[in-house]
C-alpha cells in the first residue's frame, strides 16, 4: 500500500523581513522577490511531504493585491493540500505585518504544484496526502479541478479528459457534439 502522510506535517512557515534591496523605487517589495519566497517555501513543504528532491512544475495565478512596504514583516505559511503520483499540490498563504502599527493584512495566496525526482531527475511517486482540519479537506477536494485546469493549459490533458472541469460547467456530452 501506498504511504500516506498528514497535510499537516507538511506545514512550513517562513518570515522575511523587506529590505531596500527588495524594493521598486515606490519602496514596494517587488514581485519577482516574493515569488522567490512563494518558491522556496513551498517547496520546503513538498520536500516535507515527500523527504525527497523537488522540481517546479507549475505556478498558478498570483494577483498581488496590495503593496507591501519597506519594514514589514512577511510571513509565508506552505503546505500540502493533495498529491498525485509524483506531483503535490501546494497552497501558500502571504500576510504583511507593520509591527509598529500593528495591523497584519492578508498579501497573496497561490498554488504551486512540485514534482519529486531521483537523482537523474525522473518523476518519483510520493506518499498520499491526508487532510484532517475541515479546511485541507475543502483545499484537497479542490486540487483535483485545479490540477486538471493546469494540465489542460499546459497542453498535458485534451479538455474532453478533464472529467472535474466539466462537472463544473455541467457540460452535457450531448451538449458538445
Ligand atoms: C527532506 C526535507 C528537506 C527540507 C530542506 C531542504 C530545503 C531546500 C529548499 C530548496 C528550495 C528550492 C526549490 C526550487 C525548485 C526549483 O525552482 S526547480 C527549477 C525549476 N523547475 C524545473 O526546472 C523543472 C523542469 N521540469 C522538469 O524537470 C519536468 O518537466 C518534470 C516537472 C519533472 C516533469 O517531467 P516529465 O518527464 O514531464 O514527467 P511526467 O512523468 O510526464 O510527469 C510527472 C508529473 O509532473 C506533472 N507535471 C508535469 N508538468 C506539469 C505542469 N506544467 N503542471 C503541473 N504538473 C505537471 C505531471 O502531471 C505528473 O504528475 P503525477 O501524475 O505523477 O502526479
Amino acid at each position: 500500500m501506498r504511504k500516506q502522510k498528514k497535510v499537516s506535517e507538511s506545514y512550513v512557515i517562513m518570515t522575511e523581513l523587506v529590505l531596500p534591496n527588495d524594493t521598486n523605487t515606490l519602496h514596494n517589495l517587488m514581485g519577482g522577490k516574493m515569488m522567490h519566497w512563494m518558491d522556496i517555501v513551498s517547496a520546503i513543504a513538498a520536500q516535507k511531504h515527500s523527504n525527497r528532491i523537488v522540481v517546479t512544475a507549475s505556478v498558478d495565478n498570483v494577483s498581488f493585491r496590495e503593496s507591501i512596504k519597506l519594514g514589514n514583516v512577511v510571513t509565508l505559511e506552505a503546505k500540502v493540500t493533495r498529491a498525485f503520483s509524483s506531483s503535490m499540490e501546494v497552497h501558500i498563504v502571504v500576510y504583511a505585518e507593520d509591527i509598529p502599527s500593528g495591523t497584519k493584512v492578508l498579501s497573496n495566496q497561490a498554488f504551486f504544484t512540485f514534482v519529486a525526482v531521483d537523482q537523474s531527475g525522473k518523476a518519483i511517486d510520493v506518499p498520499e496526502a491526508v487532510p484532517e482540519t475541515e479546511e485541507e479537506i475543502k483545499l484537497y477536494d479542490g486540487a483535483l479541478r485545479r490540477r486538471q485546469l493546469r494540465l489542460v493549459l499546459a497542453g498535458r490533458m485534451k479538455p474532453s479528459e478533464a472529467n472535474e472541469l466539466k462537472s463544473i460547467f455541467d457540460i452535457k456530452e450531448s451538449a458538445q457534439s
